[in-house]
């Protein structure tokens, strides 16, 4: 009856996850899968998380489905940390957003909503991006091609390559980007790059959709929201899928939002509607346990306060990681240049390792990075940096 169903040959992501919890090597260090670890190799518990936990644990209350919207507060939530707390296009009602089972859950929707509204429309990912982008659009049975992005030459962008690429697609073509902390490469656009960006979009009528799973973890909460809100200014329709996943350090809660950004209110009512029926034909509503997490962290504002001090406090310790290891790699690696450590941003890095240096790194000294080269730059601290450049030196010495 399945003997013709294909073996699943894992994720080269969430794979390591399972091969790192099963390597007995007693120094083994995880910088595969995106997560944060604190200086202590530990994922934390966010205070303002703890005490969100303590208001729902007491009294305990029943768990009745949410709306297929998910909670109104994690909604109001997501759209004022991706658009501004005084954002006009909220207070004209033109932006429909909805809760959703974490940031995958909200390509998801938003795939099948465009595959559904806009079956002509193909999308287009940035070359490398994250590997479930692609996944995702084509379960959803869009056609997914590839936009130059990362240029393995300089370590930059080949941004011309990219525009003069835009301006070949057809109105209403897709186009997938990272607003901030590109996944796998650490690669993002300058302020005046994004405008120039945009303004193709907007000449082109492409369908710009900005996935931000990393918000704070670059610049600041607002900086990295720039494209997002340049692209509202700009009048553009817009798809923001978000997650909470790292930044709330929420990752097994499954809690993010898709918001789509519409021309008028009652477009944006349409829009609503039909995401809100393509949540229950897919999961029909969202967990709600993170999402009444969402909603106390966001809506009360001494929590969100001590939230964003909790991330730029991650933010940082990623940096501090960045200049240590770059230092240490200088120091043992004399005339190769680490430059790149410190010039990405956000939680990874694309170190350059070959395939079968990252092999190396995994077989001979525990470490684990995603076979592209990417390093979850979170998984370092004090205590494993050392360690970590050792081998990195000893693998790139052949
Ligand atoms: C760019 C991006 N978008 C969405 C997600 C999904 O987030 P979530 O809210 O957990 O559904 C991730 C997760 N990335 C890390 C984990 C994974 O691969 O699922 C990673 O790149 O390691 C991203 O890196």
């Amino acid at each position: 009856m399945f003997e013709r169903i294909d073996y699943y040959a894992g994720d080269p992501i969430l794979g390591l996850m399972g091969k790192f919890a099963q390597d007995s090597n007693p120094d083994k260090v995880n910088l595969g899968v995106g997560v944060y670890y604190d200086e202590d190799g530990k994922m934390p518990v966010l205070e303002c998380v703890k005490t969100a936990e303590k208001r729902i644990a007491d009294p305990v209350s029943p768990r009745p489905y949410l709306p297929m919207a998910g909670l109104p507060g994690h909604r109001k939530g997501c759209q004022e940390l991706l658009f501004g707390k005084e954002a006009q296009v909220l207070k004209d009602g033109l932006v429909a957003t909805i809760a959703t089972i974490g940031g995958s859950g909200a390509l998801k929707v938003g795939a099948d909503f465009i595959h559904q509204w806009f079956p002509q429309s193909k999308c287009y990912v940035s070359d490398p991006t994250w590997g479930n982008h692609i996944a995702i659009f084509e379960g959803s049975n869009i056609e997914v091609g590839k936009y130059p992005y990362y240029d393995q030459a300089t370590g930059g962008i080949k941004f011309d390559e990219m525009i003069a690429f835009f301006e070949t697609l057809n109105k209403n073509d897709v186009i997938l980007l990272h607003p901030c902390c590109h996944n796998p490469t650490g690669v993002d656009l300058t302020q005046e790059q994004w405008d120039k960006v945009l303004e193709v979009i907007q000449q082109r009528e492409l369908i710009p959709f900005m996935d931000i799973a990393y918000q704070g973890f670059g610049n600041d909460m607002d900086s990295d929201a720039y494209a997002i809100r340049k692209a509202v200014d700009m009048g553009l329709p817009l798809f923001v899928s978000n997650s909470f996943s790292k930044n709330l350090s929420l990752y097994g809660e499954r809690v993010g939002g898709l918001s789509v950004v519409c021309p008028t209110a009652d477009e944006a009512e349409r829009v609503f509607g039909q995401l809100t029926y393509t949540v229950r034909r897919i999961y029909s509503s969202p967990p709600s346990h993170g999402g009444r997490v969402v909603d106390i962290v966001m809506n009360d504002d001494a929590l969100h306060e001590q939230w964003v001090g909790e991330v730029y406090a991650m933010r940082d310790r990623i940096k501090a990681m960045r200049l240590k290891l770059k230092s240490v790699l200088e120091a043992k690696v004399p005339g190769r240049s680490f430059d790149y450590l410190t010039a990405q941003n956000g939680m990874f890095s694309f170190t350059g390792l070959t395939p079968e240096q990252v092999e190396r790194m995994k077989d001979e000294f525990g470490i684990y990075m995603v076979s592209n080269s990417r390093m979850c730059v979170a998984g370092l601290n004090v205590n494993n940096v050392d360690y970590v450049a050792n081998a990195m030196a000893e693998v790139l010495k052949d």
